[in-house]
């Protein structure tokens, strides 16, 4: 090996070779002074099980990767394989460019070690290591440890910012990270426009305009007891082996079901991926197809290959101005070519600005990312969690810690009862990918419905999601158990029943991924089983299925009321016309459970919770909760609740949407809710369910 000096580049979170400012210098600038170049990829094993990478008959040094509250594995198949692969796609890409990378597991400050042992008086030395700073707390701890082996070795050690964001931290106006905003809306502003605000990708690397790649034979080999195989399939495998089964009799992958996120890892799947979304024309109606549930692209699906940084936001904003600036002819074809930013592609920026801003809350909160009180100043948390944990359950807990965990299984597993949080579940457990939409219910119904502490939510999803990123993770959970930077708290809770209604209307999702459900005739009952009436259950062997016996939450969904300006059904329709699809369907004056529950207004009064406590024990709101203010707000304007409803707020609440809204839609949204409990009314008109429209009935098919 010639002489000279070394520079080991330890990637993590930086999977790429475009738009990567570490590599992007070395290969311009002319004063860097490295001779060779060593790209490194750690399969960390505090995050990863990596014992499936131990020789025969020896034993791993390292500790499982499992979770703190939940035990379970912190990184579960599809990541790990998505991970593989990205991992594999950036040494072909590096290859390419005439380097190569260094695969290794377990922790990198031993992986260091060795490589700094096994180099040492040898030509070229390791004169440096370089690495792109990260904000979570078990990062900065592996920057901190890979800093000492440096200082302790006499080796340069550089911590490069990311640049994988959508506005660049340089760019951001914030002085310290103690000064972000406590509301994303104050932030947003403060950064609007967005189209304005990223900076420019970088230029694409020439090849061989790295420093060369050492000698194979010259670079020290896997520290004991762990083999690298060298091909992709056996790296999987190896990954994947120890994990076992997830859940023990979990529900079958549903025949014909097709997953929402079927993609390979890498940065090259992630640039076609963004050029099919802006080709296609998916981000120029972005805006009214994000809340979709089924399909490939009814949201980008690029979050998997941000959290890696396979592209950064930048680049994807990029692509964006080749369609609105009319400067790419490859999607001259594409609706919105030349026209500048249409709502659609307003919409991801401003995604991509929440995705920025969960990564600055998490640096502005460090640790308290992942505490039970979450960002809430410790003076203002009043919350009590149930847990399956009986060293920590408070005395007399309901249900008891056992119970809890048999309920955690079964949201696991999505046997609740509840159909669209079993759908996103069971798609979840099969596919590592489901919709924003269906994770902010299931992280509703887990912490505000049951009241189980949301970090076993937020840790089965960091096994699960094959786009884990610390911070959308774990703010977002935050976010939705309401200790997290939302400024509604408590008050913000999604009815999973009225969000199936409105979000998968026909119940198609549902059938989807609850397959035993597929053949019930009406929606009400897809979406909680329980519903359905006897012979309808035993025509199709529902009879004693759990989720019909002992559901584990109950939401009265009344049916019985006129809409405002309602005309029609639901869009979708299958068999007969209007009465035959929603007659008889139990749900209105002879609905299961609201003859006996009738309250004062001769509408349904439900005593929901557990089905065996009968209480959520959550009856400590801060205040009533509000209507929104300023009419109704499409989800493009994002801060406005899609739902709000009571939840164990004292005493009768009754609002009007109508006024509050101003548009004259969603009237069934009133009523009394009761203590420990959410009542709803759907429109209801001649004995059948009514549509709940959107848009507007000002606008839309119900407008007078
Ligand atoms: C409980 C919960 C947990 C979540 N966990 C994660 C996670 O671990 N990793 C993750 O990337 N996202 C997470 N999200 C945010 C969001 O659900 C996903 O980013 C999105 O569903 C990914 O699909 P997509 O790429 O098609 O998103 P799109 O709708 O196409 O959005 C474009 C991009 O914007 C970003 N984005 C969108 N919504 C959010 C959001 N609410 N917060 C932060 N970034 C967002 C993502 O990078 C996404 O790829 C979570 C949301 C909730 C409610």
């Amino acid at each position: 090996m010639a002489a000279g000096k070394l520079l080991v580049y330890l990637l993590r979170r930086d999977l790429r070779v475009t738009d990567n400012p570490i590599l992007h210098h070395l290969a311009t600038a002319s004063d860097h002074g490295f001779t060779h170049l060593l790209p490194l990829y750690v399969f960390p094993a505090h995050q990863i099980e990596v014992s499936g990478f131990v020789k025969d008959g020896e034993k791993s040094p390292y500790p499982p990767a499992r979770s703190r509250v939940g035990g379970y594995w912190r990184c579960g198949p599809h990541r790990a394989k998505f991970l593989a692969q990205s991992v594999w796609e950036l040494k072909e890409n590096l290859e390419q460019l005439g380097s190569g990378l260094v695969i290794r597991v377990g922790d990198a400050k031993d992986v260091l070690s060795s490589l700094i042992q096994g180099l040492k008086d040898k030509a070229p030395t390791v004169g440096a290591v370089w690495m792109t700073e990260e904000l979570s707390s078990e990062e900065k701890d592996e920057q901190e440890a890979i800093a000492s082996v440096c200082s302790a070795n006499d080796i340069d050690f550089r911590l490069w910012p990311d640049e994988k964001y959508f506005v660049d931290d340089q760019d951001t106006g914030l002085e310290t990270h103690k000064e972000l905003p406590d509301v994303f809306t104050s932030y947003r502003k403060s950064q609007e426009p967005l189209r304005d605000r990223p900076r420019s990708v970088l230029p694409r690397l020439e090849k061989s305009s790295l420093p060369s790649f050492p000698s194979e034979t010259s670079v020290p080999a896997q520290h004991h007891p762990f083999s690298i195989p060298r091909k992709l399939d056996e790296v999987e495998q190896r990954l994947l082996q120890p994990l076992g089964d997830i859940l023990a009799d979990a529900p079958p992958y549903p025949d014909g079901a097709e997953s929402a996120h079927p993609f390979r890892g890498g940065e090259n799947q992630a640039q076609e991926r963004l050029r099919h979304l802006v080709k296609s024309g998916a981000m120029t109606s972005y805006k009214d197809t994000r809340n979709g549930l089924l399909g490939l692209d009814f949201s980008t699906k690029l979050s998997a290959y941000l959290a890696l940084g396979c592209v950064s936001a930048r680049l994807v904003h990029a692509e964006l101005l080749k369609l609105e600036d009319g400067t790419d002819a490859e999607y001259e074809k594409t609706p919105g070519y030349g026209e500048g930013e249409c709502d659609g592609t307003a919409a991801v920026r401003f995604e991509l600005l929440w995705r920025d801003y969960m990564r600055l809350c998490m640096a502005k909160f460090g640790r308290k990312l992942f505490r039970q009180s979450g960002f809430t100043p410790s003076d203002k948390y009043d919350k009590t969690w149930k847990t399956a944990d009986k060293r920590d359950a408070k005395r007399n807990q309901t249900p008891s810690p056992d119970e809890i965990a048999k309920i955690l299984e079964r949201f696991e597993k999505g046997t609740t009862g509840m159909g669209l949080i079993d759908a996103s579940q069971r798609e979840l457990l099969h596919t590592g990918y489901t919709s924003n939409r269906a994770r902010q219910n299931s992280a509703s119904f887990l912490s505000k419905h049951l009241g189980i502490d949301w970090r076993y939510g937020a840790e089965w999803y960091e096994m699960m999601l094959v786009d884990f990123d610390v911070s959308s993770n774990w703010a977002n959970w935050q976010y939705m158990a309401g200790v997290g930077n939302d400024p509604r708290g408590d008050a913000r809770i999604f009815n999973p029943v009225k969000q199936a209604f409105d979000y998968d209307k026909d119940g198609s999702y549902v059938r989807t991924w609850v397959p035993e459900l597929k053949d019930l005739e009406k929606p009400e009952n897809v979406f909680q089983v329980w519903t359905t009436n006897g012979s309808e259950l035993e025509q199709h062997g529902l009879t004693n299925n759990i989720m019909v016996t002992d559901p584990i939450k109950r939401i009265e969904f009344t049916v019985d009321k006129k809409p405002k300006g309602s005309r029609r059904s639901f869009p979708r329709r299958r068999g007969q016309g209007r009465g035959g699809r929603r007659g008889g369907n139990g749900q209105g004056s002879g609905s299961p459970g609201t003859a006996a529950d009738a309250g004062a207004d001769g509408s349904a009064v439900h005593q929901s919770g557990y089905h065996s406590s009968g209480g959520m024990g959550q009856a400590r709101g801060r205040g009533a909760p509000r209507p929104p203010r300023g009419g109704y707000q499409p989800r493009a304007q994002y801060d406005a609740p899609q739902v709000f409803y009571n939840n164990g707020y004292a005493g009768p609440w009754s609002v009007d949407y109508n006024g509050a809204r101003g548009q004259g839609n969603y009237g069934f949204f009133r009523g009394y809710a009761p203590i420990h409990g959410q009542r709803m009314q759907v429109p209801y008109r001649n004995g059948y369910a009514q549509p709940m429209y959107f848009p507007p009935p000002a606008m839309g098919p119900g407008a007078p």
